[in-house]
C-alpha cells in the first residue's frame, strides 16, 4: 500500500504538540490544538466529542460490520527538558518525555486519512488524557462515548527509543506489567539538629525504609516471577540544621502476576509497621493509581506479525515483555486487541529529559497505523 505522507507536515504538528506538554487531566491547550486539527478534516462522516480534557472521534464506515478502536494518549510528564531542540517545551518543568506528542501526531494523521478515505467499518479514535497518572483509561471506558461507540477490537502504539525507525514490535499475551503507584508519608517529631535525642528524625526513618525495600524483590518475590520496586522521589526537611518532622517517598511497583503485586504490598505495609516501631513515627501508605497488565490477544498478535512481515512500510521485530505500565491494558480487558512498539531510535530512553525520537519515524508509523486499520476493516 502506498500512502503519501508529508514529513514536514507531521513534524510541524509534532513540534507544536511537543511545546505544550500538560499533566494528566490538565491537557486544555492540547485538547484545543487537537480540536483545531481535527475540525480541518472533511466532516461528512466524522463526529468529534470532547470528553474531559480528551477527545473521542468517530468515523462512520461505508458498510460497517464492526467498530475498530484506536487509542492515543495525550499527557506530558513533570520533567525539565534537556534536549537541544529549537522547539523546547514552553511549559516550565513539563516535557513530552514519553512520546505522547508522537502518539497524537500519528493518531490525528490517521483520522485525517480516514476522514478523506471512508473506511468500510466504523473507526473510533480515543485521545486519552492522564496515561502517566492518575489514569484516564478507566473513566474513559465508563464514558457515554465509549458505550455509544464501543469498539469490537482496539489498538494502540507506544514509541520505542531502542528500536530503529521503520520497525514495529509486539508479542502475544502479556506485553506490559501490572503497576501500582506508591506514596508513603512519614510523620514524627522534628526539632533542633543539635538535640536529636528529643526528636524522631524522618530523614533517618525514610532512609531505613528505602533501604529495607530493596530486599522485597530479592527475598519475597519468587525468582521465577518478575517484579520491580522503584523509588523515584524522596522529599524531606527544610534546612540543614533542622531535624525533619516529615518525609515522603514516591515510587512505583511493577509485577507480572497479581500474586506478586499483593505480596509486595503486604511486605511494604509490614515494613512500615516496623519503621513506626523503630523510629516512633507514623507511616501512611497510599497506592495511588493502579494499572492492570497489557495483555495482547494471541490471535490478533499473530495476524499483526504476519501483516507487518508482508508490509513494505515497516519491518517486524519480535518483542519481549517489559515492566513498563500502560492503562491501555484496561481497554484490552474490555475488548480484544493489542499494543505494539514503534521504533524511533532515540539515544535517550523513555522518561529521560533528553529523549529525542527521530521524526522520520512519523512517516512509517502513520502509514503502518493506516495500513493496519484498513486491513482490519476489509
Ligand atoms: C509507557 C510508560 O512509560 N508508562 C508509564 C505508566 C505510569 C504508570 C503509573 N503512573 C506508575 O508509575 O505506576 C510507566 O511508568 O511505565
Amino acid at each position: 500500500m502506498n500512502i503519501k505522507l508529508d514529513i514536514e507536515r507531521l513534524a510541524t504538528r509534532r513540534r507544536a504538540l511537543h511545546q505544550i506538554p500538560e499533566a494528566g487531566f490538565q491537557e486544555v491547550k492540547t485538547q484545543q490544538f487537537l480540536i483545531e486539527v481535527l475540525q480541518s478534516c472533511p466532516q461528512d462522516y466524522l463526529t468529534i466529542e470532547q470528553w474531559k480534557t480528551g477527545l473521542v472521534v468517530y468515523i462512520e464506515g461505508t458498510n460497517p460490520r464492526k467498530t475498530i478502536g484506536w487509542r492515543a494518549d495525550i499527557d506530558g510528564l513533570p520533567i525539565k527538558e534537556e534536549t537541544d531542540y529549537s522547539f523546547l517545551s514552553k511549559h516550565e518543568g513539563m516535557m513530552h518525555a514519553c512520546g505522547h506528542d508522537f502518539h497524537m501526531t500519528i493518531g490525528t494523521a490517521a483520522v485525517e486519512y480516514f476522514a478523506a478515505n471512508q473506511p468500510k467499518d466504523n473507526i473510533v479514535f480515543f485521545f486519552q488524557p492522564a496515561e502517566e497518572g492518575p489514569g484516564g483509561a478507566l473513566p474513559m471506558i465508563a464514558s457515554e462515548a465509549f458505550k455509544k461507540w464501543r469498539p469490537d477490537e482496539m489498538y494502540a502504539l507506544h514509541i520505542a527509543p531502542e528500536l530503529p525507525v521503520g520497525t514495529v514490535a509486539t508479542k502475544p499475551g502479556i506485553l506490559f506489567a501490572n503497576t501500582s503507584e506508591l506514596f508513603i508519608d512519614f510523620h514524627g517529631q522534628g526539632g533542633h539538629a543539635a538535640y536529636p535525642h528529643t526528636t524522631e528524625d524522618m530523614v533517618v526513618a525514610a532512609s531505613h525504609f528505602v533501604t529495607q525495600l530493596q530486599s522485597i524483590v530479592s527475598r519475597n518475590v519468587s525468582p521465577l516471577d518478575s517484579a520491580v520496586v522503584t523509588i523515584g522521589k524522596v522529599e524531606a526537611g527544610t534546612k540543614q540544621n533542622i531535624i525533619a518532622d516529615k518525609a515522603r517517598v514516591e515510587g512505583t511497583i511493577r509485577t507480572l502476576s497479581m500474586e506478586a503485586m499483593n505480596e509486595i504490598k503486604e511486605r511494604i505495609e509490614g515494613m512500615c509497621r516496623g519503621i513506626e516501631a523503630s523510629f516512633k513515627c507514623r507511616a501512611e501508605v497510599d497506592y495511588g493509581a493502579n494499572y492492570c497488565q497489557v495483555y495482547n490477544d494471541e490471535k490478533l498478535a499473530e495476524e499483526f506479525r504476519k501483516q507487518a512481515e508482508k508490509s513494505e512500510t515497516v519491518s517486524f521485530v519480535p518483542s519481549e515483555k517489559a515492566m513498563t505500565g500502560e492503562d491501555f491494558g484496561y481497554f484490552l480487558e474490555e475488548v480484544p486487541g493489542l499494543m505494539f512498539w514503534l521504533g524511533v531510535n532515540s539515544p535517550h530512553g523513555l522518561h529521560s529529559s533528553r529523549l529525542k525520537p527521530d521524526e522520520e519515524a512519523l512517516v512509517p508509523g502513520t502509514a503502518w497505523v493506516i495500513e493496519w486499520l484498513k486491513g482490519r476493516s476489509s
